[in-house]
């Protein structure tokens, strides 16, 4: 099984419970609830995607013919030392699409703890590590377990009393990035206050100007 990889780059995990961790982000291309361009976008499952997610031309993106490759590069991104603290998130795009049993063992047995950040409609392999799932209004929800669920409001078409009932670990409302981010940030504020099991998640990386 080959993997088509925008872009593979070490940062702080910048959303929700782990915010604020060193991790190689590992962004596979491609997502099943929009094409990743602009003319499709007000026809798309999906419409207020922030990424770009097409094709292979980011850093250390590329088509890789193997999960043994694959997994050497993600090493080779991780810091010298400190190999009891190797993490990668996988995402995309949608990286249910991709990543495999295979490749989960490539990633174990290189040392890293592997988190993903899905929309939820595919399930994931055995044995990944953390799961992050963003539902999308409009789509199927299959996964309905995990470590975090994470969810973009508002959303017309999302019901927050149903997602809260999940078999999650921790519960997270993060404010849309489009034109009413502002609103949107009340919005999640006011919600988490009158609800608490609901968490706010911010997008840190973008207020710190990393990636
Ligand atoms: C780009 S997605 C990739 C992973 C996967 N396809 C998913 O949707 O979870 C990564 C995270 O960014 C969130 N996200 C995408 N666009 C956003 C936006 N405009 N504002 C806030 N969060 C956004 C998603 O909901 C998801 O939690
Ligand atoms: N720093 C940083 N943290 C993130 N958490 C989730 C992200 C994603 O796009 O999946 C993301 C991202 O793109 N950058
Ligand atoms: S599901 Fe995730 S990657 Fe796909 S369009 Fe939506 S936010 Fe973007
Ligand atoms: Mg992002």
């Amino acid at each position: 099984m080959s993997y088509v990889v925008k872009e593979i780059f070490y940062t702080l995990q910048g959303e929700g419970h782990r915010s604020g961790r060193p991790a190689v982000f590992l962004r596979f291309a491609g997502c099943n609830l929009w094409t990743g361009r602009e003319v499709n976008r007000l026809k798309a499952i999906c419409q207020f995607c922030d990424t770009d997610f097409v094709g292979t031309d980011g850093t250390d993106g590329g088509i890789y013919k193997t999960a043994l490759e694959l997994g050497d590069m993600v090493d080779r991104i991780w810091p010298d030392n400190f190999s009891d603290r190797k993490y990668v998130v996988c995402t995309g795009g949608e990286p249910l699409l991709q990543l495999d049993a295979e490749l989960v063992n490539a990633l174990h047995e290189r040392g890293f703890e592997i988190a993903i950040e899905t929309n939820g409609t595919q399930l994931p392999p055995e044995g990944i590590d953390w799961i992050c799932v963003s539902p999308k209004a409009g789509a199927e929800l299959n996964l309905t377990y995990g470590n975090e669920l994470k969810v973009v409001v508002p959303q017309s078409g999302i019901d927050l009393e149903y997602l809260r009932k999940l078999d999650f670990e921790n519960f997270y409302l993060q404010p849309m990035e489009n034109e009413n981010l502002d609103s949107n940030i009340k919005f999640a504020i006011a919600y988490c206050l009158e609800n608490p099991v609901w968490n706010l998640s911010l997008q840190t990386h973008k207020m710190i100007g990393i990636r």
